[in-house]
Order: structure tokens, then sequence, then C-alpha cells
């Protein structure tokens, strides 16, 4: 087992890792930039290295001065966290070649594979893993679209290679905007992925966003934690995470469950990892979706994912910890059917922005009062106390409020609790728009979409 563990990242995920290594005595490094010497997860670390200027890509993401830092602390292994270098692969080689630190992730080679959209659609498309019916090459030339078109119908989605998260991709309706959203979709692959090839699927008009959780050790075992639904997204920005979903009946659990470990299988993956699946909708639908239901493969994330506790909650499985233990080459120590979930979760996002103001970051401020919630069913994954000051130089996301309940009901009840009694002033957060989705009727009723917060709720009330 390692004895150093740097954590290259900032704020409630370089806690929550190093809360992992500390109920397994062992030490933790910090790294900061000149933003962060004030910052919770400094304060939290056995020792903490300055790794550059607030600019991440001078900082956090500067592969050389992380590497030198762990070399300074004379630190075994490096966890990424997630954002910053979490999925660069270019990152985790240089570590794998760094003698004597271990990369606490999946391999490089991995990385590479899955991140390349067309690369792993063919991967899981290999492994009897349903994809959304489209190409496995990249398209170039506009009668291949129109073929496509004539062949699975309109509406197609044409995404960019090197896509994911939220951007990446055009919606084409008709035969007749074919030209320019090819075009469009290349432009901008090539403005934001610096990779023009594009490929097609066929574009699901009500999706459900479901991802599956998967550990898998570097001895063959591969295990699934079950699922989180993803649906309630704003612009593309995960605002609530829950599980299990309302949406999946145990059949169909099941069958994605095990597709998705089938899948990281065939790719090789170890660690920790999650595959995210769209489950076509049946409109009107009352209950749950069938073991017919269609799903498909969307993509697979390499990293510990912001809501990862989410699953560890309704599991007991302490994620971040595999992931420390398997790096170590320890073997998973359960087999599937050990897996249960019990009960429900949810994840707040608790984001310094103004939800009145269009969700506009602060622009800074101060934790004049800091009070979190507490009791039964309520963790709160953060990295701060009261009187800190706003660092504003990252993602504005500040804290985790994550509730169980013995249901889904429990829990909406129970986070109402937590969100009335989580007291922040002196900046502006999302909590009040949290309070306001917890009593929107579509939301209780778990029927909505990930189109829901773009397109449909009323956020005026
Ligand atoms: N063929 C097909 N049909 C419908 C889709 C709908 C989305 C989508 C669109 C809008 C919000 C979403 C939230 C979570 C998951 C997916 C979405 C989507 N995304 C959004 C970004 C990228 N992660 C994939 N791909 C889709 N692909
Ligand atoms: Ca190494």
């Amino acid at each position: 087992m390692f004895r150093k563990v740097l954590v290259a990242n900032r704020g409630e995920i370089a806690v929550r890792v190093m809360r992992a290594c500390k109920e397994l005595n062992i030490g933790t490094v910090a790294i900061y930039s000149d933003a962060d010497k004030n910052a919770g997860h400094v304060r939290y670390a056995d020792e903490a290295y300055n790794v550059g200027p607030a600019r991440a890509a001078d900082s956090y993401l500067d592969h050389e001065a992380v590497i030198e830092a762990a070399r300074k602390a004379d630190a075994d292994a490096i966890h990424p966290g997630y954002g910053f270098l979490a999925e660069n692969a270019e990152f985790a080689s240089k570590v794998e070649d760094a003698e004597g630190i271990t990369w606490i992730g999946p391999s490089s080679n991995a990385m590479e594979a899955l991140g390349e959209k067309t690369k792993a659609r063919s991967i899981m498309s290999e492994a009897d893993v349903p994809i959304v019916p489209g190409t496995t090459d990249p398209v170039t030339d506009p009668e291949e679209v129109k073929a496509f078109g004539e062949e699975y119908g309109y509406p197609i989605a044409i995404k960019a290679e090197g896509g994911g998260g939220g951007r990446g991709m055009k919606v084409v309706r008709s035969e007749e905007e074919v030209e320019d959203q090819l075009e469009s979709a290349k432009r901008e692959g090539e403005a934001y992925f610096d990779n023009d090839s594009v490929y097609l699927e066929r574009y699901l008009e009500q999706p459900r966003h479901i991802e599956v959780q998967i550990v898998a050790d570097e001895h063959g075992n591969v295990r699934h934690l079950g699922e989180r639904d993803c649906s309630l997204q704003r612009r593309h920005q995960k605002v609530i995470e829950e599980g299990p979903s309302a949406a999946l009946t145990d059949e169909l659990r099941e069958k994605i469950g095990e597709a998705a470990r089938r899948g990281v299988a065939a790719a090789d993956y170890t660690n920790a990892g999650t595959v995210e699946f769209l489950v076509e909708e049946e409109p009107g639908r009352d209950g749950p979706l069938g073991p017919d239901a269609n799903f498909y493969f969307l993509e697979v994330n390499t990293r510990i994912q912001v809501e990862h506790t989410v699953t560890e909650e309704i599991t007991g499985y302490d994620i971040v910890k595999r992931q420390i233990r398997i790096a170590a080459g320890e073997e998973i120590d359960f087999d599937q059917d050990d897996v249960e979930f019990d009960g429900h979760a949810i994840e707040f996002r608790i984001n310094a922005e103004n939800a009145a103001n269009d969700f506009a970051p602060a622009t800074g401020g101060t934790l004049e009062t800091y009070d979190p919630p507490g009791g039964i069913g309520v963790r709160l994954d953060d990295a701060l106390r009261q009187g800190d000051d706003l660092v504003t130089d990252y993602d504005s996301m500040i804290a985790k409020l994550v509730v169980w309940g013995e249901d889904r009901d429990e829990c909406i009840e129970r986070s109402l609790r937590a969100l009335r009694e989580y007291d922040i002033e002196g900046i502006p957060t999302i909590i009040p728009f949290h309070r306001l989705m917890l009593t929107d009727e579509e939301f209780v009723a778990s029927t909505h979409t990930t189109k829901y917060l773009d397109e449909e709720m009323d956020q005026s009330r």
C-alpha cells in the first residue's frame, strides 16, 4: 500500500480523496496555486506544495509542476480527482513512466481508446453493448449524411470525434440542413477539439441520461455499482443527480449494468469509471421503463465523477478507497451479486452562482456565515469554513450536499429539510433553486428528461 499520495486537485474532491487516504493510513500531499494558498484542501493536507500562479494552465494543469511536487514530497502515487488532468492520457502516461510514482486511475491506453468516441463505439459494439444507430467511422461528405438520413430517417446527430460533455453536437432535422450543419460541426470540432472528424448517430428526442458506476481491478474483476440518473441538466451542466433511477425496472437495471461491465472489460479498463447511456423515453409512460426499453451507449468517463457520492450512499462502498486499493494492486473482494442497493440518494451541487441572474458565477465575496446542515442521512462534501474568501479562478461548485432516504419520497423530504438548514451568507448560491426544484411536480414525478431545464421548466416561480 502507498505511504503518501499527492492529490492533484483542489476544493471538495481534494478533501474527499485525502479523507480516503487518512482512513487507509496514507500520508496526504496537497498542491495549490497562488490563488489557493489559504484554501481548505491545503489546511486539510499533511503537507502542501505551491505549483504556480492562479491560472490553471500554469499550475494545476502544469504536468511538470505536479510531478515535480510529487518528487519533492516523495509521494508514491498521484490521484487526479476529476476535471484538471483527470482524463489527460498524456499526463497519465508521464506518471506511469515516472519511476516510483503510481497513477491512481485507468491506464493511459484505456483512456486513449475510450476518449476517441468512434473507437469507443467500435469497442462497445464488439462487446454487444447497444450503441446509438450510427456510424463508427468519421463522415466527410454531405452525401453520406443524406444516405444515412434515407436509411434511418431524421433527426440526425452530427457529433465531433473529440467532443463530449455539452459541446460538439449538431442536430439535423431535414435533408436541406445537411450541408450547413455538417460544415459547422466540422468547424466547431476543429475549433474546440482541434479535430474536425465527425460521425453520425440517430438523434433521440427525449432521452434519459443514465450512467453506470464501474470498478475494475488489475486482475480481471469488473463490477458495476448500479446507476445514477443525471437527467436534470442545465445547458449540459448537471445540477442534481440521483440514484437509483425511478425510470428503470430491476430487469432493465440489470441489463444496463451487465452491458456496462462487458463494455469496460472489452476495453481492458481498470480502476473506477462511468459508462453513460441514453435511455429512450416512452412518451406518456406511467411507471418505470420495462426490460425492452431501448438503451444506447453514449460515452465512458475515465475518472471519478462529481456524483460518485450518490452511488456510495446507496451501495455503501467507498469508491475512492477502492480506486487507491486497486492502484496498489489489490483484488476486488466482492462479487457482483454482493452489490446491494439500499434506499435512494440525491446529490445537489452547491454552486456559487446567482440563479436569479441566469446562474452567473459569483465574482467574489467572503463566507460571512457558513452553517452546513447535518442530521440523519445528510452528507456534505466541501472544503469550506466560515470566513473563507471565495476563490473564483476555477469552477463555481463549492460543495455537494448528498442526502439519503429509505425511498425517493423520504429523500426529497429530507433534502428540503437539509436545504432549509443550509445557511450561507456573503456569496450567492443556487440553494434557492434546489429548494424550488424539489417542489416541481415533474421532478417529484421523475418524468423530466434532459431537456426539461433548458426547455420546459418554469424557473420564474
Ligand atoms: N444520438 C443522440 N441523441 C440524443 C442525444 C442527447 C444528448 C443530450 C442533449 C442534451 C442534454 C443531455 C444531457 C445528458 C446526456 C445527453 C444530453 C447527447 N449528448 C449531449 C452531449 C453529449 N454528452 C451527448 N447526445 C445525444 N445523442
Ligand atoms: Ca510510474
